[in-house]
């Protein structure tokens, strides 16, 4: 495969951020009609186990919340219990407008104040100020802003918390009996998370990250080196001081059919959360998407040595989601 490396490498990080840092990747909150069906799924077909579960049995009224994870990657599938509920009407309309997709992108931070205070002063819209939960194993702290469309980014200060997930979290209530039969998938973190911007706004979403998180340009490529027959994108990732959060933002660029960026737009009504990439060690595989949608799908991927994006890897994804977007009668 080709995979000569393409597209811009930058070398200035700018100045480290005084105040402030984020850690990792912490959990990935998606709002789905069926969680615990779709939590079920990750395990019997992805190698993820149940973690976690809040919902009712638990003292939690409105939100049925399955956690499961594999390595240190957590996925949190979320779906509303009550007919006529606040919480009901938000996610029903979010379901409604989006289908299945992911809501929320949490990063574990070190001083969530000083984040909060500097994302405040640069006029992030804030969705909820710093709060906190409790439980007897410990107190989180948390804090959420809004990114690209519908999608949030919650801050989370796990530093004084020791029980399996978050406060209000109990033992998993999914149990899949299929899940320790079935070879070890060996997924260890959350590599990189994709956001899909309609036409023009990746530099905007780009600068978003820059000027309020303090992350920097890490690669980028134009719609003239990531080119098919078809179409063409554009992508720049952004990265966080320490380089182990990345997040690429693609545009569309249509060449003589329609993008794929533009088809997930189309489908998910917004920006959103276009694929999640997991690392291990094995190489890179691609699945569809997971729902009806063709939105969100997820990567596995193996990096030797290698931290940047392959010119191989890129147009062979970019080819391989053509095809089926042929068959979805949408290029
Ligand atoms: O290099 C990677 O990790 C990619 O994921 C490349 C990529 C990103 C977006 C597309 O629509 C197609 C391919
Ligand atoms: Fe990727």
């Amino acid at each position: 495969m080709d995979n000569r490396p393409i597209g811009t490498n930058y070398t200035d990080k700018g100045p480290k951020p005084e105040k402030g840092r984020f850690l990792k990747f912490d959990h990935i909150e998606w709002w789905v009609g069926n969680a615990k069906m779709v939590a079920s799924h990750y395990c019997a077909r992805l190698g993820f186990e149940p973690m976690a579960y809040k919902g009712l049995e638990t003292g939690e009224r409105q939100v049925a919340s399955h956690a499961v994870k594999q390595g240190e990657t957590i996925f949190v599938f979320k779906s509303a219990y009550e007919p006529n509920g606040e919480i009901t009407k938000i996610m029903g309309d979010h379901l409604t407008l989006h289908g299945d997709g992911v809501k929320d992108v949490s990063f574990a931070v070190e001083d969530l104040e000083a984040i909060v205070e500097r994302a405040k002063k640069k006029g992030v819209k804030i969705v909820k100020d710093i709060w906190e939960e409790e439980d007897k194993d410990g107190k989180v702290r948390f804090a959420r802003v809004q990114t690209y469309g519908d999608t949030t980014h919650t801050f989370v200060d796990r530093s004084n918390y020791k029980g399996i997930f978050l406060p209000g979290f109990g033992a998993p209530k999914i149990k899949d009996c299929l899940s320790p039969t079935l070879p070890e998938v060996g997924v260890l973190f959350i590599d990189h998370i994709v956001g899909n911007q309609p036409d023009l706004s990746m530099e905007d979403a780009a600068k978003w990250y820059e000027q309020n998180l303090m992350f920097h340009r890490f690669w980028s490529v134009d719609d003239k080196q990531i080119t098919t027959e078809y179409s063409s994108l554009r992508s720049i990732v952004v990265a966080n001081w320490e380089e182990n959060i990345k997040m690429p933002l693609n545009e569309p660029a249509d060449g003589k059919k329609k993008s794929q960026i533009q088809e997930y737009i189309d489908y998910y009504g917004s920006a959103g959360v276009q694929h999640i990439a997991l690392s291990k060690e094995a190489h890179a595989i691609f699945t569809k998407p997971l729902q009806d949608r063709p939105t969100v799908f997820i990567e596995i991927i193996q990096r030797n040595n290698h931290q940047g994006f392959g010119a191989g890897n890129f147009k062979a994804l970019f080819e391989c989601i053509e095809l089926e977007q042929q068959e979805r009668g949408n290029l």
